[in-house]
């Protein structure tokens, strides 16, 4: 209200609070928050989540910990150590305030010794993408938040898997079933040692104040179903597991019960190099019977996707399910493909489709009710990710992805996916329905096309071949590719190996085990085998170039629309593989490989290096009967290299 000639009279407000006598505006108009104090404020700002009455809420919580203390028991003396739900931090803040009143006064424990028979451990359970963001910016050194949104973070030292530190317990249950000796990526080790292992993790992570727990699933198919507990020690493990394991709903975690597998990730700690089997100050090791793991010395995240890889590549056997290391997809038409590939050939790029259905990008199961992703989320290679050549995987990366030792710029944070100065091994690990077309439940009728990707360095495979049955079983068992810079310890620059199902770190049976399935289904439910060069042409690395992902993307597109199956074909010589004559967009020239190729002498001796090197690997199946590929050992020796 105007006063007179403007000036507001003493104690009138005009608008701007009110001006006492001595003019200074004494503005206390506006209601009040409803707190006396600022912490009373703040314990106003969250609420909790419970969805149950609170002494439900009280006995589910006792349910759990007391399951959760199981799991972090030590097996000497069986109990397990005193858990209380919760942060650290928010108890302290909370001891002594005047807690409003609908809040039970909470006796925070003194943590007073490190010694875990005295103090308690606090448990993050199952914690939201928001609250773990919270612990890794607050405690973990490395943390970030990126111009996107997502968490970006440093693995340490390890920047890749570390397979020549993997052991497997070699007991009675797994001596005679495991695949050992040569080729076989199982190292064995005692469960004396074993136990050695699991005690020293369970000994850090009960010195901490607070672990954070995951109670979440692996395989999106609801009848073979593994519940997993993983226990680590930082929020970024905890957020990357999140992700990348299939998350339950309020009900399905009430229900959780007993894991059926646990993880105790202590990687910030060393295993001790004078214990019996160990190869370095890193240790992952599995026990099958036991159904644990133990990460030690090494805080790559993929160790435990992969170590779990591995667990149902022996359990889903088991159940006649054939578990896979391979992307997959669906067309609008129902047609699935499988992308089967070693790291960095192409699983994720190319099942990652705009004009397709994304069922995964890395681990599958088929079983008798077809295709089934066994994990919750994408782990993407974002070596030079760009989003004009990869959208969906650009636009996946957002709030909630964790981003593995990428670098950005300090102020805007956005990050450079050129960046190599920390690892070329940069990834992005996001929920699958952070990818637009992602098919929730991530489950699909039978594959119709299998395809084989080879990161060829050597530039002499063709960038496409039809394959027949025999010659899908061979290729499939050699896993041949180039380990692409990064992925694992030591590889600085592509490397010609041979995997065996494109996936040998991980399977725990003999390949000719998962060969006899694989065989099996194709026949059963007519599938066609492609084997594509996602490596080098016209020369070698070095000389050549790798084939461009857009003429890639042209050549899977003919083969999801079944051009390819319609075209002409000539047969290569040594290999003897069918390639087309022409692809929609893509040139003609570069299908016979020796026509990109300048020197042409050259391009003869390096494929009859590549045929040789695929002869002496092959030498190590064909001698070996059991795991049912006996009848078709010499049909699948015929369909390697002839010369
Ligand atoms: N022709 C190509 N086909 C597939 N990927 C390619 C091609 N050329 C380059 N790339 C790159 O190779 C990498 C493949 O990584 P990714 O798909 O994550 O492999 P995987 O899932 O098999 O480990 C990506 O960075 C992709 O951009
Ligand atoms: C993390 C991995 O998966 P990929 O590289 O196949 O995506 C790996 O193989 O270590
Ligand atoms: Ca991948
Ligand atoms: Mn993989």
């Amino acid at each position: 209200m105007e006063a007179n000639n403007g000036q507001a009279r003493p104690g009138t407000t005009n608008g701007y609070g009110s001006r006492g006598d001595d003019g200074v505006c004494h503005d206390d108009s506006a209601t009040p928050v409803r707190a006396n104090t600022v912490d009373e404020l703040h314990s106003l700002q969250r609420k909790p989540t419970a969805a149950l009455s609170s002494s439900q809420l009280e006995e589910r919580h006792k349910q759990q910990l007391q399951s959760i203390s199981a799991s972090l028991a030590s097996t000497t003396c069986g109990i397990g150590p005193k858990l209380v739900k919760g942060d650290p931090a928010r108890k302290k803040e909370m001891v002594g305030k005047a807690l409003p009143h609908h809040q039970h006064h909470i006796t925070v424990p003194t943590i007073s010794v490190s010694d875990s028979d005295l103090k308690f451990t606090h448990v993050l359970y199952n914690l939201s993408p928001s609250e773990l963001y919270e612990h890794a910016i607050k405690y973990e050194k490395g943390s970030f938040i990126t111009s996107s949104g997502a968490l970006a973070t440093l693995s340490g030292a390890k920047t890749g898997r570390s397979p020549r530190d993997k052991r497997v317990v070699k007991d009675e249950t797994t001596a005679d079933d495991l695949w050992w000796g040569k080729g076989s990526p199982n190292i064995e080790m005692d469960e004396h040692t074993f136990l050695i292992n699991r005690e020293r993790a369970v000994d850090y992570l009960n010195s901490l104040d607070k672990v954070f727990v995951n109670d979440q699933f692996l395989n999106w198919d609801p009848n073979n179903r593994i519940k997993v507990r993983i226990i680590s020690a930082r929020a970024y493990h905890s957020l990357f597991m999140h992700n990348m394991c299939i998350r339950p709903t309020y009900e399905e975690l009430e229900n959780f019960g007993e894991p059926d597998f646990t993880i105790y990730n202590a990687g910030q700690f060393p295993c001790n190099r004078y214990t019996h089997y160990m190869t370095s100050s890193t240790s992952i090791d599995i026990s099958l019977k036991r159904r644990e793991m133990v990460i030690l010395g090494t805080q790559y995240a993929g160790e435990m996707k992969k170590g779990l890889f591995s667990v149902m590549h022996y359990l889903m056997p088991k159940k006649q399910i054939l578990s896979l290391h391979s992307g997959c997809n669906m067309g609008r038409a129902g047609d699935v493909a499988l992308f089967f590939g070693l790291s960095g050939t192409g699983k994720t790029t190319l099942s990652t489709d705009r004009n397709r259905i994304l069922i995964g990008d890395d681990e599958h199961c088929w079983s008798d009710n077809g295709i089934s992703n066994i994990e919750g989320g994408c782990y993407a290679k974002c070596i030079d990710l760009s989003q004009e050549k990869e959208p969906d995987i650009w636009d996946a990366i957002k709030f909630g992805t964790v981003l593995e030792n990428v670098v950005f710029d300090e102020h805007s944070r956005e990050v450079d996916y050129t960046e190599k100065s920390v690892t070329e091994n940069t990834r992005a690990a996001y929920p699958i329905e952070y990818i637009a077309n992602a098919k929730i439940p991530c489950v699909g009728p039978h594959p119709k096309n299998v395809i084989l990707l080879a990161c060829d360095a050597f530039g002499v495979l063709p960038p496409v071949s039809k394959l027949s049955h025999a010659q899908t079983m061979y290729h499939f068992i050699s896993g041949y590719t180039a380990l692409v810079a990064g992925t694992e310890d030591g590889i600085k620059e592509p490397q010609a190996t041979f995997s065996a199902c494109f996936g040998a770190a991980f399977i725990m049976l003999h390949p000719t085990r998962y060969a006899a399935m694989l065989a099996d289904k194709m026949k059963k439910h007519g599938a066609t085998g492609w084997l594509v060069n996602t490596g080098w042409i016209g020369g070698s690395y070095g000389v050549g170039e790798r084939i461009s992902l857009a003429y890639t993307r042209k050549i899977i597109d003919a083969i999801h629309s079944g051009e390819l199956l319609a075209t002409g074909y000539k047969r290569t010589e040594v290999f003897g593989l069918d390639i087309p004559t022409k692809v929609e967009g893509v040139p003609s020239e570069l299908f016979d490989p020796i026509n990109t190729w300048e020197d042409k002498d050259s391009y003869k001796l390096t494929l009859f290096k590549l045929a040789d090197l695929f002869k002496r690997n092959f030498k190590v199946f064909t001698n070996h009967k059991n795991g049912g590929v006996s009848d078709l050992a010499d049909e699948i020796a015929a369909a390697g290299p002839n010369f």
